[in-house]
This record gives C-alpha cells, sequence and structure tokens, in this order.
C-alpha cells in the first residue's frame, strides 16, 4: 500500500525550501506527496522578495479536498504565516483526525525574512502544538516558543521539556545554528528520555532549506511507519547526504541536494 504525506507549507520559487524541497524529500523517499498552499513566496538563493498569503479559506479548502479522498499517513507543517492559517491548519488536522502530525515552526528565513507574524506564535502554542507528534523547532523557534534564551544543553533540555508541557508528544531542537560547534546536534525528547544526534558539522553557506527538508524526511518516515526516534535518525542522515553534496547552484545561499541520501543508498 502507498503511503501518503500531506505538507500544509509555503512555496519557496527557488525550490530549495517550503513546499518544494518538501515534496522532494517525500519523492526520495518513496512517499506520495500531497501539499496545501498557505502562501506564495518570490524567493531565491539571495533572499525572500515578497512574500503572499493566501487566505485561511483557501487552505482549510485544500487540506478539505486531501481529507475527503486522499487520507494521508502523516502531516507536515512549514510556513504557515498567520493565525488566521494556523487555526486553518488546526481546525483541518482536528477534523479528519490525521495523526503523525510534524510541526516545523517556520519563523524567520536564514535572511532575516519573517515567514510568520510575531503575533502568531501564540496561535500556533495554543492550538498547533497540542495536536503534534513532534515539533522540530530550530534554537531561535524553541526560544521563541518558551521566552527562554538557550546558551547550552541544559538550555535546551529545559525548552524540551516547557514545549512537551505546551503539549508537544516529542520536541526535537535542531542545531544547526549553533555555528561554532564542531558537531551539528539535534536533541529528541519523547516526554521521559533524551537522546541526540549528531553528524559533523559541514563548513557551507548553502544551507538553504535544511530545517524543511529534516522535518520533511521525519515526516516521510513516519507515513512508512517508524518510530520518531527511527525517523529522526534517517532524516539525520538525509540532511546531512543532501549537505554535504552541494550542488553550488545562485549566488547566494544555496539550496540543499535532495536526491544525494538515495544516491548513496544505491552505492551500499
Ligand atoms: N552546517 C551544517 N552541518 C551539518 N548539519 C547541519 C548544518 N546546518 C544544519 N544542519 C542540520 O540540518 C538540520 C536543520 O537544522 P537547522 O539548520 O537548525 O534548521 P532551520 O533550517 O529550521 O534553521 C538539523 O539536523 C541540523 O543539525
Ligand atoms: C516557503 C518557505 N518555507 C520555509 C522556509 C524556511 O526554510 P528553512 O528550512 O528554515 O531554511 P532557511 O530559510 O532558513 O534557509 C523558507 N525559506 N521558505
Amino acid at each position: 500500500m502507498v503511503k501518503k504525506a500531506l505538507t500544509i507549507a509555503g512555496s519557496d520559487s527557488g525550490g530549495g525550501a517550503g513546499i518544494q524541497a518538501d515534496l522532494k524529500t517525500f519523492q526520495e523517499l518513496g512517499v506520495f506527496g500531497m501539499s496545501a498552499v498557505t502562501a506564495v513566496t518570490a524567493q531565491n538563493t539571495l533572499g525572500v522578495h515578497g512574500v503572499f498569503p493566501l487566505s485561511a479559506d483557501a487552505v482549510s479548502a485544500q487540506a478539505a479536498a486531501i481529507g475527503e479522498d486522499l487520507p494521508p499517513d502523516a502531516v507536515k507543517t512549514g510556513m504557515l504565516f498567520n493565525a488566521e492559517i494556523i487555526l486553518a491548519a488546526a481546525e483541518s488536522i482536528e477534523k479528519f483526525g490525521w495523526k503523525n502530525v510534524v510541526i516545523d515552526p517556520v519563523m524567520i528565513a536564514k535572511g532575516g525574512s519573517a515567514l510568520l507574524q510575531s503575533e502568531a506564535v501564540k496561535a500556533m502554542v495554543d492550538h498547533l502544538i497540542p495536536l503534534s507528534a513532534v515539533i522540530t523547532p530550530n534554537i531561535p523557534e524553541a526560544e521563541a516558543i518558551t521566552g527562554i534564551t538557550i546558551k547550552n544543553v541544559e538550555d535546551k533540555k529545559e525548552a524540551c521539556r516547557i514545549i512537551h508541557n505546551l503539549g508537544a508528544a516529542s520536541c526535537l531542537i535542531k542545531g544547526g545554528h549553533e555555528e561554532n560547534a564542531e558537531e551539528s546536534a539535534d536533541l529528541l525528547y519523547d516526554g521521559k528520555v533524551f537522546s541526540i544526534l549528531k553528524s559533523k558539522r559541514i563548513d557551507t553557506r548553502h544551507t538553504h532549506g535544511t530545517g524543511c527538508t529534516f522535518s520533511a524526511a521525519l515526516t516521510a518516515e513516519l507515513a512508512k511507519g517508524s518510530t520518531i526516534a527511527e525517523a529522526a535518525q534517517t532524516a539525520k542522515h538525509f540532511i546531512q547526504a543532501a549537505i554535504e553534496e552541494t550542488l553550488e547552484i545562485g549566488e547566494g545561499h544555496g539550496p540543499t541536494n535532495h536526491w544525494a541520501f538515495q544516491k548513496r543508498m544505491r552505492q551500499l
């Protein structure tokens, strides 16, 4: 039986992040990808040049079309832009009883552009986080959700505990923003046990879309029946290969290589 995954996220015209990164990743991992677009961005490796949100009704209608005919085995949210779209996503998840919900709480692109209105963080905390099987904030996003400053691993653990208490079954804080570290370490907390996923940190500016790609790989693996710990490990291998086998396209922060992981698998 073909497994299906849905991404509720924004479009990145440059193809490295957002819906495009999610669908490429689903495809690479053998899962049928579906999308509910929340916003269109005019974006390339040099930055975000425009953001054009869709209406909450447009998001609900896309989700309903999927829910009524193509029930997903896992669902991922990415750029949701405002509180109305967050509510539309949360209502759709609840209405159709979707499970394996991965929340990537996208807030600010690496170039500094806002992909979520700051006043919408409360809506995410109140309505979406309680529905998540796992939430995957980067460090600034975990700080915005919890209100604490994260400087070390103890702070990361405290943030995970707070986010778990907000209703996320598991919390995975990504370490991509720890620029001076030798390793890129992500911390996973399932409400009982902490585990660390480590990889060698790669010195590159071509990391556009790492967060989307990582959480999409996690979503695809959950759709196929993996546990969160197993899915996170595969996602870590997927993003490591995607960053290492750089594409070198565009004049700015280039995208990762979505086919590198499968290429490696074929060579084993
Ligand atoms: N330079 C890097 N080298 C190795 N792994 C990285 C690097 N940058 C990010 N990652 C990994 O990519 C994933 C996404 O992390 P991050 O970049 O923090 O997310 P976001 O794009 O949401 O800010 C994580 O697994 C992180 O450890
Ligand atoms: C449309 C869209 N969605 C999400 C992002 C953020 O992607 P992310 O993986 O966090 O990568 P960077 O923007 O930080 O490079 C995006 N840029 N566009």
